[in-house]
């Protein structure tokens, strides 16, 4: 796959009640899940705190804004892979999202055209999809002037007129339970039952 990787990972897991990214799904854990779908890409960065996972072949980089949500994460990101590899994209994901799959990740990068800085799955009700998604880094400018005008959502990263959206039927065929994530234990049993 032709783009970098940053799975952020710095989350408080505050609904899941322990450490998400290290509950275990079919013998790995979540962050292996995600971790797996992305191992194709050139360079591979986990954001989050030092020290808090291991996982081989992952570049740790700390969040310049600790706790300050996923925006903050993907600014570091960005800044991290413009500073490695320059001008590109990254794929973007959460530890949450156990069903990203390569072919998730193909899908998008071919959907991007030339004057696109993000690329955006839509979920089955029309609701593009900031934390499985890819963006350039030629979007940093915009992200730190959000941050510093308070802004946390990480929707926001995404600008309406240099964005792309994949439509729900595209992903139905490629990756259909790639938008499923994890806040709760509930949704990790429901994800558990869904292979059976
Ligand atoms: N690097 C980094 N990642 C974060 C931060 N906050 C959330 N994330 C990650 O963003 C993704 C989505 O996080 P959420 O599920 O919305 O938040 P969470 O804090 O993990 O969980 P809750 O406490 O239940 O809201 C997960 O991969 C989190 O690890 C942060 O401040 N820094």
């Amino acid at each position: 796959m032709p783009f970098a990787a940053a799975i952020t990972a710095g989350g408080q897991s505050r609904r899941f009640g322990s450490d998400k990214a290290a509950a275990r799904l079919e013998g790995r854990t979540l962050l292996e899940h995600v971790a797996a779908s992305l191992a194709g890409c050139p360079l591979r960065l986990l954001i989050a705190p030092p020290g808090r996972y291991a996982l081989p072949g992952w570049q740790g980089v700390p969040d310049t804004r600790p706790g300050e949500g996923p925006l903050a994460a993907l600014e570091a990101a960005l800044q991290a892979a413009q500073a490695e590899v320059g001008p590109g994209w990254l794929a973007f994901a959460g530890v949450d999202m156990p069903r990203l799959t390569p072919r998730y990740w193909e899908t998008l990068a071919r959907a991007r055209t030339p004057d696109a800085l993000a690329v955006l799955a839509l979920d089955a009700e029309g609701r593009p999809q900031p934390l499985a998604a890819l963006y350039h880094t030629d979007l940093l400018p915009h992200v730190t002037a959000r941050l510093e005008a308070g802004e946390r959502r990480l929707r926001a990263a995404a600008r309406p007129e240099s964005t792309v959206v994949v439509p729900p039927h595209v992903l139905e065929a490629v990756s259909p339970d790639a938008l499923r994530n994890v806040n709760t234990p509930a949704d990790l049993a429901a994800l558990g039952k869904a292979e059976q």
